[in-house]
């Protein structure tokens, strides 16, 4: 397959727009962060609750995110105090009592917390926050670490969904990747959750792993056809070295590349579909009777840093180390070393925000373009107030991947094709001013494939 040379080269992932190493210089103040929030607020007071809990206990050597190895469970408490003490400085700045429509707890390894320290966490926002008729709570959970104490104390408060990172189900690749993980473990929560009543299960899974064939494709397939969680999250392995040092630990030589890479995928996104789960867009999979297929089929897809939800785009307010946050105009970033984060906020009394983007009109607009190519697989632009210069250079280069077959323009639309599917990367970045305008190093995005 052509395509796959020709497109797998380092695109960005579009969780924002402007991407992450684009954003402005200077660090927002928090003033200014405040205002942007309370402005979104006065038309809409929902809000969605991201919190950042950076601990496992041990290193997953794939792993790309923000996290603190360690075994020493005291760090468990000034954390959620600090996440708390965060909370408040929120309050104390808000002009409206929030409406809580998603809180998601991410990682890190939530379940590294035990389960009296997150209900003290959730006790601790909820008294504050009044809770939306049709909310969505998860969390994201280790397999070797959830307990049915974790599940019921996190049910108990209003959790239906759950996220489980499986990765893969061959012993084998699990313990090169040095994960512990055993396929009991796996059912045990899926089993627990379903008697609990979360009605949506996740399993995050990879392909492209160290040493990962087709028949770790298939043999993980397979399980998952058996444990029919509703949703998947089917990732591209993304070898980022120079951000995550820990993928050095096997050699690049085992790392499944081009047409190999793109073969897993197939196979994986083939029997998927086969098993009757939808490809909801990009590295996403659900079962149809799923709240995200039905908000893919109505076009009420939302996309945002932790994938995709049904939400209409609530401001985000985001807690924790290395969290972002998003008020459709604005992003910040929370500082990342969790020791400097529990100083700022518990000592220094201030939001610890690093760094952060104020979005022009026209990065609003290509946002949007963006979004939807994301979310509904097309974009059009009769509106003017669709309209952008970003468009100009778009046209010209979509008009060439129409040519490739991987999507259809007609006057003001464009459409991407389900062969072009696997490419919705590269199909947004053609919109990317500030890529055009300054190339990145190589070091900076993943491939596409
Ligand atoms: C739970 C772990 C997380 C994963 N993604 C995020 C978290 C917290 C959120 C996230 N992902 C990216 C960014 C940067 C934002 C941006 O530039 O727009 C954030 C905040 C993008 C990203 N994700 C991965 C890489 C290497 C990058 C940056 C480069 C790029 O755009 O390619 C790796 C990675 N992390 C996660 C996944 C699923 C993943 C790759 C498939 C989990
Ligand atoms: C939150 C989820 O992110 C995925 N994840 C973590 N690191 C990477 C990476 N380097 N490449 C692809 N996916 C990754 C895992 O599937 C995890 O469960
Ligand atoms: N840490 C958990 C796991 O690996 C959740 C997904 S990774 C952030 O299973
Ligand atoms: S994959 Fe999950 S458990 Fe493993 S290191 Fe990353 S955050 Fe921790």
């Amino acid at each position: 397959m052509p395509l796959i040379s020709k497109y797998n080269r380092p695109v960005p992932r579009y969780t924002s727009y402007p991407t992450v190493p684009y954003w402005q210089e200077q660090i927002p103040e928090q003033e200014r962060w405040l205002s942007a929030i309370n402005r979104r607020m006065e038309e809409n007071e929902e809000v969605s609750l991201y919190v950042h809990l950076p601990f496992c206990e041990k290193l997953c050597t794939y792993c790309g995110c923000n996290k603190r190895i360690t075994k020493n469970h005291s760090v468990e408490h000034p954390y959620i105090e600090a996440v708390l003490a965060e909370f408040r400085i929120y309050l104390r700045g808000l002009k409206r009592r929030p409406r809580l429509k998603e809180l998601h707890l991410g990682g890190g390894t939530p379940t590294f917390f035990s389960p009296a320290m997150l209900g003290h966490l959730i006790d601790g926002i909820l008294e504050h926050v009044d809770v939306a008729e049709d909310h969505s709570f998860g969390f994201e959970a280790h397999p070797n670490s959830t307990t049915f104490e974790h599940l019921e104390t996190l049910a108990a408060r209003g959790f239906r969904r759950i996220s489980i990172g499986i990765q893969d189900f061959n012993p084998e690749i699990l313990r090169i990747i040095n994960r512990d993980q055993s396929e009991e473990d796996v059912t045990r929560t899926v089993n627990d959750a379903r008697a609990l009543g979360y009605t949506s299960i996740n399993f995050d899974v990879i392909y492209g792993l160290p040493t990962q064939d087709q028949r770790d494709i298939i043999y993980t397939v397979n399980k998952i056809r058996e444990m029919r969680p509703e949703r998947i999250a089917f990732y591209g392995y993304a070898h980022v070295p120079w951000v995550s040092p820990g993928q050095r630990a096997y050699s690049e030589k085992d790392l499944p590349q081009g047409r190999d890479k793109w073969n897993l995928y197939a196979t994986g996104r083939d029997l998927l579909e086969e098993a009757g789960y939808q490809d909801i867009g990009l590295d996403h999979f659900s079962l149809p009777e799923d709240e995200l297929s039905k908000a893919h089929q109505s076009g009420r897809l939302h996309r945002n840093f932790m994938g995709y939800t049904t939400a209409d785009s609530p401001v985000t307010i985001a807690l924790g180390c290395s969290s972002i946050g998003d008020s459709w105009d604005m992003y910040v970033q929370n500082e990342k070393k969790v020791e400097t984060y529990q100083q700022i906020v518990l000592v220094e009394d201030r939001l610890p925000i690093i760094k952060g983007h104020e979005l022009t009109e026209s990065e609003q607009k290509v946002r949007r373009h963006i979004l939807n190519l994301m979310c509904q697989g097309y974009t059009e632009w009769k509106a003017e107030t669709m309209r952008c210069e970003a468009l100009e250079r778009a046209v010209l280069q979509w008009n060439d991947m129409a040519t490739d077959g991987i999507l259809v323009r007609s006057p003001y639309r464009v459409e991407v094709l389900p062969a072009g599917k696997p490419f919705l990367r590269n199909v947004c970045l053609p919109l990317d001013d500030h890529y055009w305008n300054r190339q990145p190093q190589n070091t900076t995005f993943s491939k596409a494939i």
